[in-house]
């Protein structure tokens, strides 16, 4: 659950961040001179970066959330996601090269166009326009194929991609799922990977392709004339300080972009899963203020990363202008010394001209692909969350479960459960109770493999829980919670998931094992009946009965009951007792019990008191021993 109280006074005042207002001093007043008003907004600028690196900093650190990978990590995803393909990957450079030549032609045609026109000699005008639309129709069915490969080979990396993110998390453990930041997790897997999409899918493939058409066109440029060429390739690099710079910067801006809407999406989940504390609290206004707070660093960041964009686009107007009225100039003065031809000055203005469109497209590509290795180093440091478990070969050998000298915390240094020691016997039903925040959940999760101790060993048949696969440990021991998800599915599919490959057979013995197949088969489909979010719903009692029967197709030897009734209500709680009992039956059982009852019923009672197990015996024995148990028990029949 959410600790609202340990977040909510938590706004970005307490990360040693600057607070996010801008300061009066750096807003000029209304009678402020032009060149006040430019150091101002220069200060206001640098007062962003400054803030921009500080989010970026702490979304680095690791104790503050998810890690963020570094510019090497993402470098060598991209390199893999292209020389995993190298075919097709040739063949979109092959195409592209092709189609972009057949482009770069028609100037230099164009120019013996004109020079035909004035001198005379030569190809026909009628030869060569034959010549040109021959070209201009080679180029349009070039680029039709280009296009088409450069779609699919984006689409096969955005497949590729996504199917390593979805991989990746869903091997998370599920202790840093819990511990981590949901809101920063939700922002990675939605608008990251969406970010990520676009600079794969479009990104990776037109920049490459405007690469290419961007060196072909300065190759013919060349070509066509040395004297020519020159003003447009000293404006370009004299711009590309721009470039640099802008390149240098805008990782930082991008991931403290996507920091600053993990931050958003936090404070969000934070307030609505505690909606109720926030109320009973009063903490609206402290919580709203956070959001506030959050959306305005935001807005700053995004900011900062719009005037970075604007630096550079404005750098890049001045290099895409002016070699257009320079090229004519030089041109002008080379014709006049007899160093070129019309022709050439004609070709090499076109030449200026159409570089400029796969310059800008080249350049709001990389733009693109900032933003995309952005997202892919927050989605890759995702990935660099070790898992908490590595399966291994021994299957168990037996069923017997048992916990010895157990440890665990879930901030270091502090222990939970101080070594407990427990052995359940086949087909027992062991109850644990103690007050709240003894340790019970806490030893239910070690003892359904859910989390590996901190030392000692919880193993079922001699095996650690943690080293086996997840299909097979979850044939062994399973965890029930009153959490139970329904996914969008058939009744079916949500049943068969526990274990592929049953029969529609099995799917109606654990529905009729639970007391469900005659409300299944009256469904619209029957077992066909699409549920889960948006489509039939389901009541509780009829969810959790799909739950159930769900286990009856896993069919572990052995269950821990977690709260398994205690949230539902007292209704829909009979319905189920009938189902549950029947999941029960032949099972070990590790009840852990809220209600004394089950406890009264078990073979034996475990007394959780500090993470410590104090008592171990039967309802009658605990009684006579006139201890912890006896005492809760008195408190709770009086
Ligand atoms: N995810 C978590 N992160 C940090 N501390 C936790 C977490 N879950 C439990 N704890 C702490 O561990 C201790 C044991 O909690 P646990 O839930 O195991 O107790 P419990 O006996 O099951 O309590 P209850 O009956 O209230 O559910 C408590 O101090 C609790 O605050």
């Amino acid at each position: 659950m959410t600790d609202l109280l340990a977040t909510s006074p938590e706004t970005w005042r307490d990360r040693s961040l600057d607070p996010p207002v801008i300061p009066p001093e750096l807003v000029p007043p209304a009678d402020a001179t032009p060149l006040e008003r430019n150091r101002a907004l220069w200060a206001r600028h640098d007062l962003r970066r400054r803030r921009a690196e500080a989010v970026y900093d702490a979304s680095r650190n690791p104790d503050r959330g998810w890690p963020v990978s570094g510019n090497r990590a993402v470098l060598t995803f991209f390199r893999d996601l292209l020389t995993s393909r190298r075919g097709m990957f040739a063949a979109l450079v092959v195409l592209n090269a092709l189609a972009a030549a057949a482009g770069l032609v028609v100037p230099r045609l164009l120019g013996e166009l004109v020079n035909t026109t004035v001198d005379g000699g030569g190809r026909s005008l009628d030869e060569l326009a034959l010549v040109i639309i021959g070209v201009v129709l080679l180029q349009a069915a070039l680029t039709f194929v280009a296009q088409r490969t450069s779609t699919l080979f984006g689409q096969d990396l955005l497949s590729t991609a996504r199917e390593f993110i979805v991989r990746t998390i869903l091997r998370l453990p599920l202790g840093a799922v819990e511990t981590a930041s949901t809101g920063d997790l939700v922002t990675r897997v939605t608008r990251d990977v969406g970010t990520m999409s676009r600079s794969v899918q479009y990104g990776l493939p037109m920049a490459i392709i405007s690469l290419l058409t961007v060196l072909l066109s300065v190759g013919a440029m060349l070509l066509n004339s040395v004297v020519l060429a020159v003003p447009a390739l000293l404006t370009f690099a004299t711009s590309s300080w721009a470039v640099r710079s802008y390149l240098r910067r805008a990782p930082k801006g991008y991931i403290t972009e996507g920091a600053t809407y993990s931050r958003i999406n936090t404070t969000l989940t934070e307030t609505v899963e505690g909606a109720r504390t926030v109320e009973a609290l009063g903490l609206s206004g402290a919580r709203v203020r956070a959001g506030d707070d959050d959306i305005v660093v935001s807005a700053q960041a995004e900011r900062y990363g719009m005037t970075l964009r604007n630096i550079l686009f404005m750098a890049l107007n001045f290099a895409f202008q002016t070699p257009r009225v320079i090229t004519l100039l030089v041109g002008a003065y080379a014709y006049s010394r007899g160093w070129v031809d019309l022709g050439q000055i004609t070709a090499a203005v076109l030449y200026v001209e159409a570089l400029s469109d796969p310059l800008d497209r080249l350049i709001g590509e990389v733009d693109r692909l900032q933003v995309g290795a952005a997202s892919t180093s927050r989605l890759l440091g995702i990935a660099e969350v070790r898992p908490d478990r590595e399966a291994g070969e021994r299957l168990p050998d037996g069923v017997e479960l048992r916990g010895e000298d157990l440890r665990f915390a879930y901030r270091e240094g502090h222990d939970v459960l101080h070594g407990v020691d427990l052995r359940i016997g086949v087909g027992e039903r062991l109850a644990i109770v103690g007050p709240s925040g003894s340790g019970k959940s806490t030893l239910g999760r070690l003892l359904s493999g859910i989390n590996r101790p901190r030392t000692g060993s919880a193993s079922v048949g001699g095996v650690e829980l943690v080293d086996l696969p997840l299909e097979v440990l979850r044939t062994e021991v399973a965890l029930v919670t009153q959490e139970h998800h329904v996914f969008i599915g058939s009744v079916r599919d949500n049943i068969v998931l526990a274990r592929e490959g049953s029969t529609d057979d099995d799917v109606r013995e654990a529905l009729s094992a639970v007391g469900s197949l005659l409300w299944v088969e009256r469904l619209p489909q029957g077992l066909d009946t699409m549920i889960g979010s948006g489509r039939f719903a389901l009541t509780p009692a009829q969810a959790q009965q799909v739950a159930l029967a769900r286990l009856i197709i896993a069919d572990p030897h052995t269950l821990v009951l977690d709260e398994a009734t205690s949230l539902i209500d007292p209704r829909t709680a009979r319905t189920l007792e009938g189902s549950m009992n029947n999941l029960l039956e032949g099972r070990t059982v590790v009840a852990i019990a809220h209600r004394l009852h089950t406890a009264h019923d078990a073979d034996r009672i475990a007394v959780v008191i500090d993470g410590r197990i104090v008592e171990l015996g039967s309802h009658h024995e605990l009684i006579d021993l006139d201890g912890e148990y006896a005492g809760l028990w008195r408190a709770w029949t009086s």
